[in-house]
């Protein structure tokens, strides 16, 4: 649409842009507000240093998967990637500006979500989950730090930098929280890493578990993280209602072929619950 117009050169360049205040750094670089000259676009600049990413241990592929994945997504729960630029030392995202910053943060300083709140990200993340998916792209990072919010309070999946197209069974060493890994990425017994976009929806099961509960339900030592994650042992706190304990169940299964399938997630009663409210003003 007429929005996206502004940013559609086919190249880039520093000049383009009027630089902002920083909005904070991310893992691989800072991250700034940005305006475009010509169109006055706002998005936000993530400046990447080649030097850092060249000696990343493949983090360069990585990169290069972040921006040829997201460039082709356009979904409003997916952060959108405008373009990218690149001078000697740097390389320069353009990206869709979140007004709302970073949901941990949110849920950080909230402790946890109301269940209306809860089931209304999850849905949001169920239809943005369901394009990747339909376009065999695997996140393969679902969690709380990799989700931003817009000025609607709506959410945007983002950092693409560990999604892949399935399928794929490169061994990949995977850094960061164990947290959210689903038992057949932490089995070290697989020959080859098959992942199916079935991680993605056990993923979505700790978020919403993390989102409820304001804790990821494996937290523990790291090898207690990773026992507990093999055995699916999870205890739900009994004041979750049974609806949302009902969903949490169906997604942490230890089965991919188990888990409720994103369709169904959306039709879950817990998700309708809270969030056809549409519907129920109609009745009204
Ligand atoms: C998913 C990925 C892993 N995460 C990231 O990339 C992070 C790393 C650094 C920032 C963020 N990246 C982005 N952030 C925004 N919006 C934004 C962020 C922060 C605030 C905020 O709360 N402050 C400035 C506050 C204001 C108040 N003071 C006190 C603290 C900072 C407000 C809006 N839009 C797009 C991006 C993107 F992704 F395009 F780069």
């Amino acid at each position: 649409g007429y929005v996206d117009a502004p940013l559609t050169p086919k190249t880039f360049h520093l000049g383009m842009f009027e630089i902002g205040r920083p909005l904070g750094k991310g893992k691989f670089g800072r991250v700034y507000l940005a305006r475009e000259r010509t169109s006055n676009f706002i998005c936000a600049l993530k400046v990447l240093y080649k030097s850092e990413i060249q000696h990343g241990g493949g983090v360069e592929k990585q990169v290069r998967r972040e921006i040829e994945i997201q460039s082709n997504l356009r979904h409003p729960n997916i952060l959108k990637l405008y373009g990218h630029f690149h001078d000697s030392q740097r390389i320069f995202l353009i990206l869709e500006f979140a007004g709302k910053g970073e949901l941990y943060k949110h849920l950080r300083k909230e402790n946890r979500f109301p269940e209306w709140k809860a089931a209304q990200y999850i849905a949001q993340m169920a239809a943005a989950l369901r394009y990747l998916h339909r376009k065999h792209v695997i996140h393969r990072d679902i969690k709380p730090e990799n989700i931003l919010m817009g000025i609607h309070g709506e959410i945007k999946i983002s950092d693409f930098g560990w999604s892949v197209h399935a399928p794929n069974n490169r061994r990949q060493t995977l850094c960061g929280t164990l947290d959210y890994l689903p038992p057949e990425m932490i089995k070290s017994g697989s020959k080859d890493n098959w992942y199916t976009e079935k991680v993605d929806l056990w993923s979505l099961g700790v978020l919403t578990y993390e989102f409820l509960v304001g804790e990821p339900p494996f937290e523990d030592s790291p090898l207690m993280t990773h026992k507990r994650i093999a055995r699916a042992d999870m205890k739900i706190p009994e004041w979750v209602s049974k609806e949302a304990k009902d969903l949490i169940k169906k997604l942490l299964v230890l089965d991919p072929e188990k888990r409720l399938p994103l369709e169904e997630v959306q039709q879950h009663p817990w998700i309708l619950k809270h969030c056809v409210k549409g519907e129920r003003r109609a009745e009204r």
